[in-house]
C-alpha cells in the first residue's frame, strides 16, 4: 500500500483533543489513509482512547466500533448484544419483538459469526456469564456485525492469550480495508500491522511503518514501565532506549 495514492479518510491539522478544557493530545497532526492497519500504542492515559474518539465521530458511519470496557448488557444474551451492533437498522417494532422472539435471519447470522469466534453454543447464554475472553470475543462480535468497511478498536484483544489474539485481529483484517487499534501488544504491533502511531507526553511520538520500528523504539512509549532489579537493558541489543526526541515520527510517510 506504500506509495500508492490512497484515499484521505482523516486527517488533523494541528489540532487540539482532549475533553472540554481539558486538552490531552496538544496541536495533533496525523493522517488516516483507507488500507491502513494501523496499532495505536502508549501507555495508560496516553491519550488513545481520546483519538480514537474523536476518529470515531470524524469517520462517523463508516466505522465499526469497539470499545475498551466493551459496553455488553450482562444481563442480555449472547446474541441479543451481537445484535445490538445493527440496531439502528431495524425498526422499533422489530427490534422489540426480536428481544421475544429473535427474528430469523438475524439469528442465523450472529450465530455464523458466533462460531468464527469459538463462541458455538453460547448464543442464549447471558454475557454476565460468560469468561473475560469470551465477553471480549462478544463486543468483537457485534463490532463486525456491523458490517463496515473501517474498524476502530481500543485494546479489542487485552484479555485473550496471544495466539487467539492473532486469530483475532486476522478475523478483523478480513472483514475491514482499514483498522486502528489500541493495544498494549508491542510484538504485535510490529508484526500484525502496517503503521504505528505512538503517543508519549501529549503528541505523537511515532506515526512510522511497523516494518521500520525496533521493539526498543516502542517501548520508548512506556516511560513509567519499571525495569526488575538486574534484568538486562531493555532494548533488542543491549543499547540505551531511544529519548523520546530521537523517536521515528513521520517516518515512512508516502
Ligand atoms: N471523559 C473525560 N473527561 C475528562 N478527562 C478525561 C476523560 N476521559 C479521559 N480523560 C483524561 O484524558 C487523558 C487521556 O485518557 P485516555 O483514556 O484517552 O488514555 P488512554 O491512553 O486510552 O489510557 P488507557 O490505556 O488507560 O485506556 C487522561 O488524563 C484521562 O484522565
Amino acid at each position: 500500500m506504500e506509495g500508492e495514492q490512497r484515499r484521505l479518510l482523516v486527517r488533523f491539522e494541528g489540532e487540539d483533543l482532549g475533553h472540554g478544557a481539558h486538552v490531552v493530545l496538544p496541536r495533533l497532526s496525523l493522517a488516516l489513509h483507507q488500507g491502513e492497519r494501523i496499532a495505536l500504542l502508549g501507555q495508560s492515559g496516553a491519550g488513545k482512547s481520546t483519538l480514537l474518539a474523536e476518529l470515531r465521530r470524524r469517520l462517523g458511519g463508516e466505522a465499526a466500533w469497539c470499545p475498551q470496557h466493551h459496553g455488553l448488557v450482562p444481563q442480555l444474551a449472547v446474541y441479543h448484544n451481537v445484535f445490538m451492533g445493527r440496531l439502528p437498522e431495524y425498526s422499533a417494532l422489530a427490534n422489540l419483538w426480536n428481544l421475544v422472539r429473535p427474528l430469523r435471519g438475524p439469528w442465523r447470522e450472529v450465530a455464523a459469526l458466533c462460531d468464527e469466534l469459538g463462541l458455538t453454543g453460547l448464543m442464549r447464554r447471558p454475557v454476565g456469564e460468560l469468561s473475560g475472553g469470551q465477553r471480549q470475543r462478544v463486543a468483537i462480535a457485534r463490532a463486525l456485525y456491523q458490517a463496515r468497511p473501517l474498524f476502530l478498536g481500543d485494546e479489542p484483544v487485552a484479555s485473550v492469550d496471544p495466539h487467539q489474539a492473532l486469530r483475532l485481529l486476522d478475523l478483523i483484517d478480513s472483514r475491514h480495508t482499514t483498522s486502528v487499534v489500541a493495544l498494549h501488544q508491542r510484538e504485535l504491533a510490529l508484526s500484525h500491522f502496517d503503521r504505528v502511531w505512538g503517543l508519549r507526553d501529549g503528541r505523537l511520538a511515532i506515526d512510522a511503518r511497523a516494518d521500520e520500528l525496533s521493539l526498543a523504539e516502542l517501548d520508548a512509549l512506556y516511560p513509567d514501565a519499571a525495569e526488575p532489579a538486574g534484568s538486562p537493558p531493555p532494548g533488542n541489543d543491549g543499547a540505551p532506549l531511544p529519548s523520546p526526541e530521537a523517536l521515528p515520527c513521520a517516518r515512512g510517510r508516502p
